[in-house]
């Protein structure tokens, strides 16, 4: 287990070697807000150290499936759960195994940037894993902060000022900020949830950039309304739909160029086309 936690926390000296991306599988997932189905034996298995992108109009249930993954649609009262996500091969519904532990492997990064406005850039960095109860030493957790930074394409814009509030930066630098924040805590796996559609169009580039960058070392699964964004930044592609009320459902999913050029099916082509959605 790379981080220890509560009682029994311990002083690291180094941080641990980054995580490898792990493949998350999820099988047969239905979800329920109360009486209401909103997604049907959705199966994906989103593939180690690829970039994933769920796609799909408005309340088809992409944000519900995605918060599945990392056992946040638990949280929502009257929610429930069908079907298995397994995260290389081990279930991460298993009842022995921590919610702490499950979201620290699968970390999210949400559509508004939010980082801590009260803590400067180092701190929000080291938020995350703090929060899971881990301190390391000084060197150590300097050294963790400028290889997430780094990771997260930020470290050049604020190594001189890493003691300044995070909320001081620009709106597409706090996402990369969270984005740190989110890598700190070495996740094998990371849930974007449109990280871009608060960003301006070069913040999004930047962004998109990262994600290509982290890719081969965490597996990446992201929500985008933006048919662009899933061309240049995924790997594979789901569309998924919701016709006249009925839950989601995944209609098509594969490679992305193939997605893109040539759709099974022609919902897929109509939505990827822009002829709705
Ligand atoms: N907390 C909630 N309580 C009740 N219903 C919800 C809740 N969150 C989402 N829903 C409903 O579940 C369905 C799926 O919503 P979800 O946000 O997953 O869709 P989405 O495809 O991500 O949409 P968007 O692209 O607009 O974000 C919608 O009909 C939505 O109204």
């Amino acid at each position: 287990m790379p981080w220890t936690s509560g009682a029994h926390r311990a002083h690291r000296s180094a941080p641990e070697v980054a995580a490898e991306p792990a493949t998350l599988e999820a099988r047969a997932v239905s979800a329920w807000f109360g009486e209401r189905k909103v997604l049907d034996r959705v199966s994906l298995t989103m593939p180690a150290g690829q970039v994933t992108a769920l796609i799909g109009p408005s309340g088809c249930g992409k944000s519900t499936f995605l918060r599945t993954l990392n056992r946040m649609h638990e949280l929502v009262p009257g929610a429930a759960l069908a079907g298995e996500v397994l995260l290389e091969g081990v279930d991460l519904y298993d009842a022995e195994r921590r919610l702490t532990d499950a979201r620290r492997q699968v970390g999210m990064v949400f559509q508004k940037p939010n980082p801590f406005p009260a803590m400067s850039i180092q701190e929000n960095v080291l938020a995350g894993l703090h929060l899971t109860g881990a301190r390391l030493d000084r060197d150590a957790e300097e050294s963790l902060v400028e290889e997430s930074l780094r990771r997260a394409g930020l470290w050049n814009e604020v190594k001189d000022r890493l003691r300044q509030p995070g909320s001081a930066l620009s709106g597409g630098q706090q996402q990369r900020l969270c984005i740190a924040r989110s890598l700190a805590v070495k996740p094998r796996v990371l849930l974007m949830d449109e990280p871009c559609s608060a960003l301006d169009p070069t913040s999004t580039r930047v962004v998109e950039e990262t994600i290509t960058q982290i890719a081969e070392q965490v597996t990446i699964v992201i929500v985008t309304h933006n048919m662009q964004q899933a061309h240049r930044v995924s790997d594979q592609c789901a569309f998924f739909l919701a016709s006249h009320g009925t839950p989601g459902v995944i209609v098509e999913h594969g490679p992305t160029e193939a997605m893109f050029s040539e759709p099974q099916d022609q919902r897929t082509s109509d939505y990827v086309n822009g002829r709705f959605g």
